[in-house]
């Protein structure tokens, strides 16, 4: 698993911090130097024709940075003005900082913009611990309203580095530069908007560290699951590849169901399967080429399609409605006997919003693996108890709870595996707010699970695969396109070329 895909919560990165200190490759003021020179680097490349910079300090180490940019900075002839707020303790690295800064600090009680001046946000990074005062709030609130450039040290302050959210009030910066490793406050919202563009300076921690913090989340990027991509292999026939099945609507719904059955096809199930009530068998016959069709109206009905021809993966959920019966479908699938994943999306969850302890002592129960795709509609109605809490510690808790992978849908989608691995997707884009997107993901999900990639990995490859393939379309985009854009997606991923 790739190391630089890595994931470090405040509390690992101070960790990786004491961990390259203890070394002794580094001491502490070391770190905070290169951190600073990095920045000022930046500054320089992105922001020559400034007339100068404020820089803003805090009083812990995040400051401590931001007196190493003001004197790198002094020392080179540029303008700066420097504010502060508080001091930093004795005997502490941010302290030294202050002692070798040639320019003294006004309070930050002072300070306005002044046109043509950049900011340089080092008031709080990952130390960041209640919500902010009322006079960093001014300042905050004061350059959001104005029209400068903010390059915010670490983290905007006011963004929690743990999970996005603002405590408080917060900044919101054009470049943020972190060290080491992202943290999942710049994936998730708010934070990710709050960071503008996000770059990761190398400031001298070794990857080393990483063996004994053990991190357990990553940004969901192909390397992180490519090892374990299906492979086409010369001996295999439709059925070895894969069969996906969906479960259709009556005969007014039964698009989504082809839409998560093309997925399926296309993420390359060698066969697909759409499970349709006797009223749909007409129109869904009528719209379907390479996609089978079965009826099935009954849990009797299901009984004997899976005893023809096991699936390997099903899809229950989209456009299926509330009146039939879709608990049963799933407690069937799911006490039935053999392996192979079912993928319950949008009314299949909702359906268990009345018991959901019964969905997940049947998911726990099953030898079957299980995927669970809500938005956060739909996430409130199966998970009540977690109404709250940030969305990372949500997704990660119904893991737990539901003993399924978790999808947490939205522009940061989240995948959360039940054994505590958390992948947070970075490549989504608003072209997928659009209907019918969400059952083209329960569908390539399914196609890539019915190839036997590892559930968790499966899951993240579908949604990376999926917010890829609407990225590249761009505007425009409606969940038909979605399953037809996947072929040069897989082709890059498979390398092609070198496979044949
Ligand atoms: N050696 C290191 O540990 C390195 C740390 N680095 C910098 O150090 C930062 C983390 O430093 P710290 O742990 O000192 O934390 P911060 O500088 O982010 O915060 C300092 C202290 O302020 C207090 N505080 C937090 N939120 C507050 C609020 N809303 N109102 C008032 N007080 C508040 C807390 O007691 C906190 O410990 C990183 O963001 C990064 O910029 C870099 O210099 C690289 C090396
Ligand atoms: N603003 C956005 N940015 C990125 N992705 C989004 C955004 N809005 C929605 N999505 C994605 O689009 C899909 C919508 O799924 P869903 O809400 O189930 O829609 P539907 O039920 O119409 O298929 C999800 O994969 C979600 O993550
Ligand atoms: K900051």
């Amino acid at each position: 698993m790739s190391n630089s895909l890595v994931l470090l919560t405040p509390s690992q990165m101070a960790e990786a911090d004491r961990l390259t200190i203890s070394s002794g490759a580094v001491d502490g003021y070391g770190l905070m130097k290169r951190a600073g020179q990095t920045i000022v680097s930046e500054l320089l490349r992105r922001y020559p024709h400034c007339n100068g910079f404020d820089v803003l300090c805090g009083p812990g180490n995040n400051g401590g940075d931001g007196y190493v940019v003001a004197r790198l900075l002094v020392e080179m002839g540029v303008m700066v003005r420097l504010f502060a707020h508080g001091s930093p303790r004795p005997g502490s690295d941010a302290e030294k900082a202050v002692q070798d800064c040639p320019i003294g600090a006004q309070s930050l009680s002072q300070f306005s913009v002044l046109q043509g001046h950049a900011i340089v946000d080092a008031i709080y990074g990952a130390g960041l611990s209640r919500p902010l005062d009322d006079a960093v709030s001014r300042v905050a609130k004061e350059c959001r309203n104005a029209d400068v450039a903010v390059i915010s040290v670490d983290l905007p302050t006011g963004v929690s580095g743990a999970d996005g959210q603002v405590l408080g009030d917060a900044f919101a910066a054009d470049l943020t530069i972190t060290f080491f490793r992202l943290k999942p406050g710049h994936l998730l919202e708010p934070g990710r908007e709050l960071c503008g563009e996000t770059i990761v300076a190398n400031i001298g921690i070794p990857d080393s560290v990483l063996g004994p913090i053990a991190p357990r989340n990553w940004i969901n990027q192909p390397p992180l699951w490519r090892g374990d991509f299906p492979k086409p292999r010369r001996n295999q026939h439709k059925y070895s590849r894969g069969h996906a099945t969906v479960f259709s609507g009556g005969a007014f719904s039964t698009g989504a169901a082809r839409l998560a059955a093309l997925g399926a096809a296309r993420a390359g199930a060698g066969a697909t399967t759409i499970y349709s009530p006797a009223s749909a068998i007409a129109v869904n016959a009528a719209q379907l080429t390479s996609i089978m069709l079965a009826k099935v109206d009954t849990v009797d009905d299901l009984e004997e399609v899976i005893s023809a021809r096991a699936p390997d993966a099903f899809v229950l959920g989209p456009g299926f409605g509330l009146r039939r019966p879709i608990r049963e479908f799933a407690i069937s699938i799911l006490q039935r006997g053999g392996g192979g994943t079912l993928v319950m999306d949008a009314d299949a969850i909702t359906a268990f919003r009345d018991e959901p302890a019964a969905l997940f002592t049947a998911i726990k129960g099953s030898e079957r693996a299980v995927v669970l795709t809500p938005h956060e509609g739909e996430f409130s109605r199966l998970f009540p108890d977690l109404i709250g809490k940030v969305r990372l510690e949500r997704a990660g808790e119904a893991a737990r709870v539901s003993g399924a992978v978790i999808v947490l849908k939205g522009p940061d989608t989240i995948i959360a595996s039940p054994d505590g691995r958390i992948a947070i997707n970075a490549n989504g884009n608003p072209w997928l707010a659009t209907a019918g997107s969400g059952d083209v993901l329960a569908g390539v999900i399914a196609g890539l699970a019915a190839q036997k990639m590892p559930l968790w990995e499966a899951t993240c490859a579908g949604v990376w695969l999926h917010a890829e393939a609407a990225t590249r379309f761009g505007p425009g985009l409606i969940a038909d396109d979605l399953p037809g854009l996947l072929p040069p997606l897989l082709a890059e991923l498979l390398e092609v070329d070198q496979l044949l």
